[in-house]
């Protein structure tokens, strides 16, 4: 992996920015060179995304107190330079000393000043040079109900390494803050542009690289960071491909799904699909019986176990011919409703990789989340979705506020793999460590793409036991990934609102194709 994939599998936070920003300045870097060489980066961003020939030209620049603040000058100056008409917005009477020669020198040039506000409301592009990973409380008064204006507007705003108002680590909201179309995020990436919290205010998000060397950003996050981005890069180093040239059904894995009710048979269908679109050997699929000539009909490769089942229709035990030891991995819960206790309680006593999702987890959180997993020697995953955390996890507190904590906790109470599904899945091992999928979809918010999550997990897990990996964790991590990356191309074919599951799973083998066809 090249330096530039390595940047982007990581994120951090303002003071490990901090500590690495001091590290580049005290090996001899001057201040005033870095925001230069930074700026002018920006500045060539700025021009390619919004040519002058491409509108009107005129730029309103935010200018705040620090180097977010002195960034902006010299963005404001360059496009000056290229014949931009830019006007400046100066939030703060008192500057930074580097950000206030900038302005020096931006006035020098007979650069236009405006003292309201509303004096840039003609401006057809916004530059958001307010806060960046200085932001140390929240915006209140004057300020806030500037930034509420500014939003009014729907201009197109270009924020400079965060938008202003966004908490740098947990992209909580300070009060209040600029809603940005563009990001353009300095160094390294913020951890808060990560979060299910920041979306709505981040809008497209690139990283703006300045050559910061690898040493000095290991000297602070270690060799291997604990929180990392998804990147392609990575999913390529742990997908099951290519396939040996010698290798048989069994080689690639045995996977039992354990799904469905009468009530919710089509969730057994969808984790059926999601299991085939990860390429698993064998699939077995225990449903009630009731539901086995449904599954045949949809799944006819897979081995369909038709189980007895409650008068309600929920799978009330698996046949005695079921050994849960021949299998290489179970995933169970899609489906089967909170009737089948004594399934989970099968399953968990087994020292084979299991996979929890709804129900399941339901069953699990009945039972005791921690209690019941205690004795777990085997791989546990566990794929809730926000109201299920709570369930399992009742004592884990702002999980929407702190999500890579909340899911870190998790992991560490319960040795599990925890996947906390979201606009930015995060999964945590038992180690703290945690990844984020940093793309995703509001295609994929609706019934049944969950499922579609599980059977993918369960059959990248049992490929990777069949092939005998060691560390079963980064399955589910490009498993999610996958899954995201699905929702994404789908949405592109069929709108956001074109993405039922059952579509999703005809797009999984297009994301190896449109993002590995090179290599495949
Ligand atoms: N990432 C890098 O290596 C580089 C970053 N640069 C830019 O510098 C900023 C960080 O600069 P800093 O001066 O530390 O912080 P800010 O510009 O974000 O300014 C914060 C400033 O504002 C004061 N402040 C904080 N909160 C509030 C508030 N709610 N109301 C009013 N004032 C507030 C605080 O005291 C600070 O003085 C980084 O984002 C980049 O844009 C370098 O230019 C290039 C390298
Ligand atoms: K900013």
């Amino acid at each position: 992996m090249n330096r530039n994939q390595k940047i982007q599998q990581i994120a951090v936070t303002a003071a490990q920015m901090r500590e690495i920003e001091g590290r580049i300045f005290a090996a001899g870097m001057p201040v005033a060179a870095l925001m230069e060489k930074v700026a002018g980066l920006i500045s060539h961003r700025i021009k390619s995304l919004f040519p002058i020939s491409s509108f009107s030209g005129k730029v309103g620049v935010l200018v705040g107190p620090g180097h977010n603040g002195g960034d902006a000058l010299v963005v404001a100056r360059e496009l000056h330079f290229s014949g931009y008409q830019v006007k400046i917005y100066r939030v703060f009477p008192k500057l930074k000393e580097l950000t206030a020669q900038h302005d020096l020198y931006a006035q020098s040039l007979g650069i236009c000043y405006v003292n309201e506000l509303a004096d840039l409301e003609d401006c057809e592009l916004i530059i958001d040079g307010l806060f960046g990973f200085g932001l140390e409380r929240e915006i209140k008064d004057d300020l806030a109900a500037k930034i509420n204006q500014l939003n009014q507007w729907c201009k197109t705003v270009v924020s400079i390494d965060l938008p202003s108002g966004l908490h740098t680590d947990s992209g909580e909201v300070l009060g209040t803050a600029i809603k940005a179309n563009y990001t353009l995020c300095l160094g390294l990436w913020k951890l808060g542009l990560l979060q299910d919290l920041a979306l709505e205010y981040v809008g497209k998000a690139e990283l703006i690289d300045f050559e910061i060397p690898l040493t000095d950003i290991t000297a602070i996050l270690g060799e291997m960071p604990l929180i990392q981005r998804v990147t392609k890069e990575f999913v390529q180093q742990h997908l099951p491909l290519p396939r040996p040239a010698v290798t048989h059904k069994y080689k690639q894995g045995h996977l039992l799904l354990i799904c469905g009710s009468r009530k919710y048979s089509g969730g057994a269908i969808l984790t059926g699909l999601g299991a085939r679109g990860s390429g698993v050997g064998m699939l077995s699929i225990a449903v009630p019986e009731s539901l086995k000539p449904l599954l045949v009909s949809h799944l006819p490769e897979a081995l369909i176990i038709g189980c007895e089942e409650t008068e309600n229709g929920a799978i009330a035990s698996l046949p005695d011919a079921v050994d849960l030891g021949g299998y290489d991995a179970i995933a169970c819960g899609p489906g089967i409703t909170t009737e089948a206790t004594n399934i989970l309680e099968g399953i968990l006593a087994n020292n084979k990789p299991v996979i929890l999702d709804a129900d399941g987890l339901n069953i699990l959180a009945q039972l005791g989340t921690i209690s019941t997993l205690k004795n777990r020697q085997e791989i546990t995953v566990l794929t809730p979705h926000a109201g299920e955390f709570k369930r399992l996890f009742p004592d884990i507190e702002n999980v929407q506020q702190s999500r890579v904590e909340a899911v870190k906790k998790a992991a560490e109470l319960t040795q599990a793999i925890v996947l906390l599904k979201g606009a930015r899945t995060a999964i945590a091992n038992a180690t703290s460590k945690v990844w984020i999928v940093p793309e995703s979809t509001p295609a994929l918010a609706r019934g049944g793409s969950g499922d579609v999550l599980t059977g993918l997990i369960g059959g990248l897990l049992a490929q990777g036991v069949a092939a005998n990996i060691n560390s079963l964790v980064e399955r589910v991590v490009i498993a999610a990934w996958w899954h995201a990356q699905a929702g994404i191309l789908a949405a592109k074919e069929r709108t956001e609102l074109g993405v039922d599951a059952f579509t999703l799973t005809q797009f999984l083998s297009s994301v190896l194709l449109h993002h590995f066809s090179s290599s495949l």
